[in-house]
This record gives structure tokens, C-alpha cells and sequence, in this order.
């Protein structure tokens, strides 16, 4: 990658005894979404404190924008937008309050009545942030992380407690900074949410990284999967050699995992034009980010016997 504006090598980091982060490597370029994913516990929030300045790695070496954002970070900070899981902002300000006191404290601050009707919190100013809903809240962190127009913003889990209009919503906005060359760096438990806005991804479990590469390449790499129906005492025996897995369910469907995708869904269709059968519920998919997570774990339990 040429002129990456984070690069993360060997990052380790630990709790005392515990090593939460053990070796993480990662590069994000100029105005790109970089996904950050994981199992539960898997170190993504320890990896991005760590890569915004706010944690000590114990090994390994963060650069974002050219520099270390612990060591630098009177340089690096003012460039950079965080959002975090908790932001933990006075309640008993108003929102207007809020957004104006931080407006204040930023030397490029944007045009914040125009940032509030986008996240949609104008009929909100005046309500203090102690009786926002959870939602209402995590719409007001993102406007406060991009109200100084950063050149990297950090989002973690943006969208967590939002309704799926909100969550829309804020793609939007984080459609339209990618869009003016924002560098992002999103952790969430949202597959789709990384499906739709993210270019690479990196799934983390315990404390690394087990898969990671462009989403599509990421899916490229598991079996794609074709379902039908049969009825009952259907005998699979008779179906054509189909490369993949076949699983035949005790409600009469039939699951094929398989790497050969268009062949195998042709000599299926071909098949079964042949013995005039019409295959109800047919649906063939590629692999989606859930399989990914699912080999993942699978990994993991084979790696542990
Ligand atoms: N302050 C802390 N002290 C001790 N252990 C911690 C601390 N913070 C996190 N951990 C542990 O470090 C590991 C990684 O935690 P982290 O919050 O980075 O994971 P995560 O991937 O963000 O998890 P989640 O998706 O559940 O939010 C977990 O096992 C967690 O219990």
C-alpha cells in the first residue's frame, strides 16, 4: 500500500497479566472504510484505543497521518475524529450546548447547524443529553467525532441501540465523509453494516487477526451455498454429482456448500429440467460475512482440540 495513513505492526497489548492484543497487523489508505470485526472479547476496542492514542501498546509500533498518536499526539489529535462506545458527555447540557462548547474547541470546526439536521437531532437542540434516547445519543457522538472535519474518523459500534432508519441515517453521513476523502476505521457486530460500507475488512478472535483482505475476497474464499426442497423420502442419492457438501435436512431441505458455484447450480438446474421436477425454495448465495465468522469459530475449535 503506498502512503498508508495508518499502519499498525506487531501491535500487542495487555491488561496486567492478560495479553488482549497479541500481534495485529494492518495498514488503512487515504479515504478508505476499513471494518473491523470480531467475536466478543476479540480486542478490537483494546486495538483501536491503542491506534487513536488512548492506550499504550506494550509491542509494536501505531502511525497514524506519519505519526505516533501517544507519543505525538498534540499533532495527530486535532487531525483525527473518535467515536466511542461510551462517550460519556455532561447530561446535563442541551445539545446545542453540547455541539456548541465543542465547536469551540476545535480549530475547523464545520457548519454545525447544517451537521444536526443531517443526523437529524434539530427538533433535539434544546433537550439535555440526560434525556436523549440511546439513539438520539449515538447520532450526537457521531456529530461531535465529525464536527472537526478529521481526516481519520474512528467509529465504534456507531450504530449499536439505533432503528434501522437511524442506522441508514448514519451511512449516510459516513457515505458522504468518504465521499470528501475521510479515512475510517469501523468496529461493529453488524455484518451488513460491513458488508455495505466497508472496503477491507479484519475479523479479529482472541486478541488476533484471523481473516482479513477486501470484502469480496474475503467471501470469495468460503463456499458459496444452494438450497431446495424436496419431498419426503426424497432420495439425495439421485441427484447429480455435486461437488460440495450436501446436507439433507429432516424438514426435506437440501443444503449444498459448494466452491463451484455456477457449475454446480447448472448441472442442478440441467438435472432437473431432465426429470421435470420444478425445485421449490431454489436459492443459491454467495457466502456472506456470517459464514466467514462461523469458519472462524470453527477454526478456533479445531485448533483447540
Ligand atoms: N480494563 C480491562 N481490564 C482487564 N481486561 C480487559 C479490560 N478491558 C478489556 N479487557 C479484556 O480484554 C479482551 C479484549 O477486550 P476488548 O474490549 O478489546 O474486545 P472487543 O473485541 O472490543 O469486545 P466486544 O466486541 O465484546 O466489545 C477481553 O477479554 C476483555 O475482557
Amino acid at each position: 500500500m503506498t502512503n498508508p495513513v495508518i499502519q499498525v505492526e506487531g501491535l500487542r497489548c495487555s491488561y496486567g497479566d492478560f495479553e488482549a492484543v497479541r500481534g495485529v497487523d494492518f495498514e488503512v489508505a487515504q479515504g478508505e472504510l476499513f471494518g473491523l470485526l470480531g467475536t466478543n472479547g476479540a480486542g478490537k476496542t483494546t486495538t483501536m484505543e491503542a491506534v487513536e492514542g488512548l492506550r499504550k501498546a506494550t509491542q509494536g509500533t501505531v502511525r497514524v497521518l506519519g505519526s505516533d498518536p501517544l507519543t505525538d499526539r498534540g499533532v495527530v489529535r486535532p487531525r483525527i475524529g473518535i467515536m466511542l462506545q461510551d462517550s460519556g458527555f455532561p447530561g446535563d447540557l442541551t445539545v446545542a450546548e453540547m455541539v456548541a462548547f465543542w465547536q469551540a474547541t476545535s480549530s475547523r470546526a464545520s457548519d454545525a447547524a447544517s451537521a444536526i439536521e443531517a443526523l437529524d437531532l434539530a427538533h433535539r437542540r434544546d433537550v439535555r443529553i440526560k434525556q436523549l434516547s440511546g439513539g438520539e445519543r449515538r447520532r450526537l457522538d457521531l456529530l461531535l467525532a465529525t464536527l472537526g472535519k478529521p481526516e481519520v474518523l474512528f467509529l465504534d459500534e456507531p450504530t449499536t441501540g439505533l432503528d434501522p432508519e437511524s442506522r441508514l441515517r448514519v451511512w449516510e453521513v459516513v457515505r458522504g465523509l468518504l465521499a470528501e476523502g475521510t479515512t475510517v476505521v469501523l468496529t461493529t457486530h453488524y455484518l451488513e453494516e460491513a458488508e455495505s460500507l466497508a472496503e477491507r475488512i479484519a475479523i479479529m478472535h482472541a486478541g488476533r487477526i484471523a481473516v482479513s483482505g477486501r470484502v469480496s475476497d474475503v467471501l470469495a474464499r468460503q463456499p458459496a451455498r444452494i438450497g431446495f426442497d424436496v419431498p419426503a423420502g426424497f432420495d439425495v442419492g439421485v441427484l447429480p454429482m455435486l461437488r460440495g457438501d450436501v446436507v439433507h435436512e429432516p424438514s426435506g431441505r437440501v443444503e449444498v456448500r459448494t466452491g463451484e458455484l455456477q457449475r454446480d447450480l447448472g448441472e442442478l438446474l440441467d438435472w432437473a429440467r431432465g426429470d421435470g421436477r420444478v425445485l421449490t425454495g431454489l436459492r443459491a448465495n454467495h457466502a456472506s460475512l456470517e459464514d466467514v465468522f462461523h469458519a472462524v469459530r470453527a477454526d478456533e475449535k479445531v485448533m483447540s482440540r
